[in-house]
């Protein structure tokens, strides 16, 4: 399927496109061969996405209202990891932007990299480590255990949490969860009424909650004196989450028995010895540079995932799986020269079914669907028997609909 471009509003894809997308200036703006370890500055991204009609970034990326308002063009973003919040989702939608993202295939990844830390951080191994590189030999038991029988508190019991929580499970520990849905528990883990109740029950305490307004510091002092003496937190989750100052004095007192951080606040643009924060120095500490979904086999199935959803929003208008869109999807369009399909991207307002429908009344409509989401909805339609001067009818009259925020023509 291709698509017509009367206006640039619409996407223009060659004929029969390979499985990965080819729209024109497809423009990635973290650079995967270094592991997205570069993000485009605001300004840099600004320039760079004019033209385009299709962008990949991975979690540092920003594309703010700023970014959106320069990317004219701009059609659809692929999120090459789990997290959308690097994205302002709602300005996107209103942009008539879908968002994709790999909502599961680093999950895995993650859940082992916590399931080693628990580990490394019950044994201090991170201190013994630096301590023999620097040819130090300090053979010590004392605050060293075993994780068979402690009781391991998840934070968001999601696709990362409830992976851990069956790992953990199998390596003897017990498992409680908190999270804001009532969820059900996998094999003999306790779902918690409450975060307080999460926090003084568990030997480890580890984050896998999104970066929403609610889960910003989440972890503050409060939280922190209300863990256990000795006891231990985690966070692959997002920077945000937990209050670092709070943190590294919560570590440097001796509360905390230790921590690993994955993520911060602020995480350097390019890799390089920019790395700065309260917690360097920190005993028994592990710092890494979010590398949870780090791993050759996640980044191989993220690749696939996101760009055939990208390829399908390009060539057919699929928003299954869109994270900001209300999610549209057709049986296969017939392999007609004269068949088309409309994709109409509108402000959710009463009357406008109404008024595509007096549009496409004369037309033979093979079938159509439509849904909303917040404040848009997205409508496809299938329309057979229709010449070129017909298409550029449609087109032009529904592009000039008074909710139009995106109309595209398939063929
Ligand atoms: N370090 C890394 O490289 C990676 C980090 N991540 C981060 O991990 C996060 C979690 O990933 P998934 O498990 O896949 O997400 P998910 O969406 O499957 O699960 C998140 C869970 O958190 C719960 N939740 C949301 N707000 C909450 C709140 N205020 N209090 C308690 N529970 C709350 C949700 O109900 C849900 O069950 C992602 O959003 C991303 O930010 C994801 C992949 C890699
Ligand atoms: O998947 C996520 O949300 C992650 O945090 C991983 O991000 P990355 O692809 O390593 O920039």
């Amino acid at each position: 399927m291709s698509s017509v471009s009367p206006t640039p509003s619409t996407a223009r894809v060659k004929p029969n496109a390979p499985a990965t997308p080819q729209g024109p200036n497809p423009a990635a703006a973290a650079n995967s061969s270094n592991g997205g370890a570069d993000a485009l500055p605001e300004e840099e991204l600004i320039e760079k996405i004019r033209d385009v009609h299709c962008i990949g970034i991975r979690s540092k990326s920003k594309v703010t209202k700023k970014v959106l308002d320069a990317a004219g063009k701009l059609s659809v973003i692929g999120c090459f990891c789990i997290g959308t919040n690097q994205v302002d989702l709602e300005y996107a939608s209103q942009k008539g932007v879908a968002v994709f993202n790999s909502p599961f295939s680093n999950s895995r990844s993650v859940a082992e990299l916590v399931l080693a830390e628990i580990v490394l951080l019950s044994r201090q191994l991170g201190d013994r480590n630096n301590e023999m590189h620097k040819g130090d030999w300090q053979k010590v038991s004392a605050n060293c255990y075993e994780i068979r029988g402690k009781t391991l508190g998840i934070v968001g019991y999601g696709h990362i949490g409830s992976q851990l929580s069956v790992l953990s499970e199998s390596m003897g520990m017990r498992v409680l969860f908190y999270d804001v849905a009532p969820l059900m528990p996998l094999g003999i883990a306790k779902q918690v009424h409450s975060l307080d109740e999460l926090l003084k029950n568990s030997d480890f305490i580890t984050l896998h909650v999104p970066e929403t307004e609610d889960t910003k510091n989440m972890i503050g002092e409060h939280e922190l004196n209300t863990m256990k003496q000795g006891s231990f937190l985690i966070n692959a989750s997002r920077g945000t989450v937990v209050h670092i100052p709070a943190l590294a004095k919560a570590l440097r007192s001796g509360h905390l028995g230790g921590a690993a951080v994955d993520v911060f606040p602020k995480e350097p643009a390019a890799n390089g010895k920019y790395f700065e924060s309260e917690l360097v120095g920190c005993p028994n500490t592990l710092l890494t540079p979010h590398i949870g979904g780090s791993t050759e086999e996640a980044q191989s199935m993220i690749g696939v995932e996101v760009s055939q959803a990208l390829v399908k929003f390009i060539n057919y208008g699929t928003s299954i799986g869109a994270v900001n869109f209300p999610e549209v999807d057709l049986r296969a369009i017939k392999d007609e020269e004269n068949s088309i399909r409309l994709c109409y991207t509108h402000s959710n307002v009463p009357g406008v079914l109404r008024q595509i429908t007096n549009i496409l009344a004369d037309h033979n409509v093979d079938k159509q669907f439509s849904d909303s989401k917040g404040k848009i909805a997205y409508l496809m339609a299938d329309i057979s028997d229709v010449t070129s001067e017909q298409i550029q009818d449609i087109y032009k009259r529904v592009s000039e609909t008074p909710t139009n925020i995106v109309t595209r023509i398939l063929y």
